[in-house]
């Protein structure tokens, strides 16, 4: 097995990730140094649970590490409330203790849902990221950002609880819809749009053949992803500044997922391709960015299966609600919106004090009142 690794350096709190394919069969082994005790709690989906687990399993038992499975239902409603309180509940019944490991098993919903319940579980306790999805590779296993969502917007209720290690098994992803497969691919071209034009120039040469299943495409595009996200997140681990950037098309694409009530006809990545067209569409409406830069990502998106207009929506949804969801957007100060704006491909600015009046036109514009 040859093993690709990054390192996110934060102190006290750093930690590897490992990417490789057919890590899910050495899980015990790597593990193992982390553990108390031969055990861990598997936190996953049903999904997840059929399709992948019986390779984890294989893992741990090699390795003599005991383990409960905690299966979720699938899908961004998970990420609630009412299932933080039953996780949490669950993990209590197992008597996890502050110094186990449980085991994120998943993608983003399992993540950052799991995440946060060990941030307040006994006041905090350790636990480890197994992405399963492409966005969950290169992103949200990635950084200690972890919340639910509420009816006021995306992520609203959350904390900072870095993960003890990150496994990324790039195998785990050859049973992953098409769909998916894609939404999480927005998030891969989002880090060549926010600061490596390469990469991104790279991403159009190689992007089909990483969509296509090939092994060392994936595995190099996880890698370069994690390498940009962690150097921002060491740079700026609870986003003062610079780590705002990440949010690249997220303001208005946490908006479209509210509006449409966390309910999967919009996933998460899709969102964040039509709000990254937005963000380069008011870019070039502001005068900071070339237009041909906005029609390059458009067409690279599009090429790639992302929705990038309006048409691609799965219902309607007004600039009234659009921009109330804005507002409730945590990068809001004094009462003023953030917006993460290119000023080309490679080169996104964190602009504070966005113009409310013309962010909205610009919405009514794009989509009406
Ligand atoms: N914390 C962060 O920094 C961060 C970053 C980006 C996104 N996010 C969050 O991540 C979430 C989206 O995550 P996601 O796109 O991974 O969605 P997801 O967790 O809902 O997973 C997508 C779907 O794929 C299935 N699945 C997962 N792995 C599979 C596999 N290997 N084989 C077959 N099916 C599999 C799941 O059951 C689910 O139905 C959103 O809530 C978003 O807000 C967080
Ligand atoms: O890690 C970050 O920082 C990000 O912004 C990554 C985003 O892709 C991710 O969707 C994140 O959850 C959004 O953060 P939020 O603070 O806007 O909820
Ligand atoms: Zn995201």
């Amino acid at each position: 097995m040859t093993m690709q690794s990054v390192h996110v350096s934060l102190s006290e709190r750093s930690y590897d990730i490992l990417i490789s394919e057919g890590l899910l069969e050495h899980a015990g082994a790597v593990l193992n140094p982390f553990l108390n005790r031969r055990y861990v709690a598997i936190v996953t989906d049903e999904n997840v649970h059929s399709a992948q687990g019986d390779r984890l399993i294989a893992g741990l038992k090699a390795e003599s590490v005991g383990f409960d499975f905690i299966t979720l239902k699938p899908g961004e409603a998970t990420k609630s409330f009412g299932q933080l309180e039953e996780l949490t509940s669950q993990l209590l019944d197992l008597g996890i203790e502050r110094n186990d490991l449980v085991l994120a098993f998943g993608g983003g919903v399992i993540g950052d849902l799991t995440g946060f319940a060990c941030s307040i579980l006994r006041r905090g306790c350790r636990f480890a990221q197994i992405p399963t999805t492409l966005l969950a590779q290169v992103d949200s296993a990635v950084g200690g950002k972890t919340a639910v969502n509420v009816k006021q917007g995306k992520n609203l209720v959350g904390a900072f609880h870095q993960p003890a290690l990150v496994l990324c098994d790039v195998a785990a992803l050859n049973t992953l819809s098409e769909r998916e497969l894609r939404a999480g691919y927005a998030e891969v071209v989002k880090y060549g749009l926010i600061a490596d034009a390469p990469f991104f120039k790279w991403l159009e040469a190689n992007g089909p053949a990483l969509l296509n299943g090939d092994i060392a495409t994936r595995t190099q595009a996880v890698k370069r992803s994690c390498e940009l996200k962690a150097a921002i997140v060491e740079e700026d681990e609870k986003e003062d500044g610079a780590r705002a950037l990440l949010n690249l098309g997220h303001t208005f694409g946490h908006a479209f997922e509210a509006a449409f009530g966390y309910s999967g006809k919009f996933l998460h990545g899709e969102a964040v391709a039509l709000g990254t067209v937005f963000a380069f569409e008011y870019s070039v409406r502001l005068g900071r960015c070339a237009p041909n830069d906005a029609e390059r990502v458009k067409r690279h998106l599009k090429l790639s299966g992302l929705p990038i207009g309006i048409d691609n929506l799965p219902g309607p949804v007004s600039a009234d609600q659009l921009i109330s969801f804005m507002m409730q957007d945590k990068k809001v100060q004094q009462g003023a919106l953030t917006l993460i704006l290119p000023d080309g491909i490679g080169a996104a600015k964190v602009v504070k004090d966005a113009d409310y009046d013309d962010v909205k036109q610009f919405l009514i514009n794009k989509i009406g009142a």
